[in-house]
């Protein structure tokens, strides 16, 4: 069986550094360019790279991608910073490359993946929903990407099941203090030496609370999900949001 022609966008960087490695390691994938700032996209296409894995940052995915959709190359994102403008505008250009499938994940790694599903399922149940996202302080987006789109779920749940809004008394309050609102769910950004990529999901009711807590503690937590987003990218065409799509949760 031929291996899968993988390239890493973002390779010196710091999950790009993991991914490079967890590619080499694969017995179905040959890693045929790892790339960084600066690096000329027209090595993707002479090395024959048939998926990019992209790990680079917001200011630059949008381009990277442009490049991938239209040489016909897939892609698995891991790069932060989506908007629904920047995904209307991916779908345009595969539209125009239907063969092309891209994977957007917020996050690679399955507990994350699940604490988004676990989140999503309680969040009609409980009167109060709030998120705290605790990452590195090299971090360059805030809230993250995950937090984003837990709170995206939580807010389609909680409208599809006619939730009253959340209770709030606040009148007076310091800008920040209540956190990032993001479709009425508030999300809560630290950055703090020492921690990697961590999110609580607070849910509160009458006379109880329910925390859902995630932590990863080393890249490697997101190489599993990379890896299946590869396998399962070059039969997926079109754009796929989340890697949920390729668990089979149910
Ligand atoms: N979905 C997920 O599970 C995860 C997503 N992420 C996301 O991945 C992204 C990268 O995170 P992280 O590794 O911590 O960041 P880093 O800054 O460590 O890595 C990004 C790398 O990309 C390089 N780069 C910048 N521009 C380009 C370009 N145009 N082409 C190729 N390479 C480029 C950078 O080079 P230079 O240093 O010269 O700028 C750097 O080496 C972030 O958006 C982060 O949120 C991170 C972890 C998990
Ligand atoms: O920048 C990071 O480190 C991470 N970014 C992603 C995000 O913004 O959600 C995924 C994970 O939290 C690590």
């Amino acid at each position: 069986m031929s291996k899968l022609r993988v390239a890493v966008l973002g390779a010196q960087g710091r999950i790009g550094s993991e991914a490079v490695r967890a590619v080499e390691a694969a017995d179905d994938m040959e890693l045929v360019a790892g790339l960084g700032r600066g690096d000329k996209l027209e090595t993707l296409v002479e090395a024959g790279a048939e998926v990019v894995v992209e790990l680079t940052n917001p200011g630059a995915v949008m381009g990277n991608l442009d490049f991938c959709v239209r040489h016909g190359i897939h892609a698995v994102v891991g790069t932060t910073g989506w908007t629904d403008e920047r995904l209307a505008q991916l779908r345009t250009s595969l539209a125009a490359s239907p063969g092309a499938g891209v994977l957007i994940a917020p996050n690679f790694s399955i507990g994350a993946v699940l604490t988004m599903r676990f989140a999503q399922q309680a969040a009609r149940f409980f009167e109060s929903a709030e998120i705290v996202e605790l990452h590195h302080p090299k971090k360059a987006d805030a809230p993250s990407g995950t937090a984003a789109r837990t709170a995206q779920l939580i807010a389609g749940a909680r409208a599809e099941a006619g939730c009253a809004p959340q209770p709030d008394a606040t009148t007076t309050a310091l800008d920040g203090a209540r956190g990032a609102d993001v479709d009425g769910i508030p999300v809560h950004s630290v950055r703090l030496r020492g921690l990697l990529a961590h999110q609580e999901v607070l849910l509160g009711g009458e006379g109880e609370t329910l925390t859902i807590r995630h932590d990863s503690l080393h890249h490697s937590s997101f190489m599993p999900g990379i890896l299946l987003g590869v396998r399962r990218v070059v039969n997926t065409p079109g754009l796929t949001v989340g890697l949920e799509n390729f668990l089979d949760l149910g």
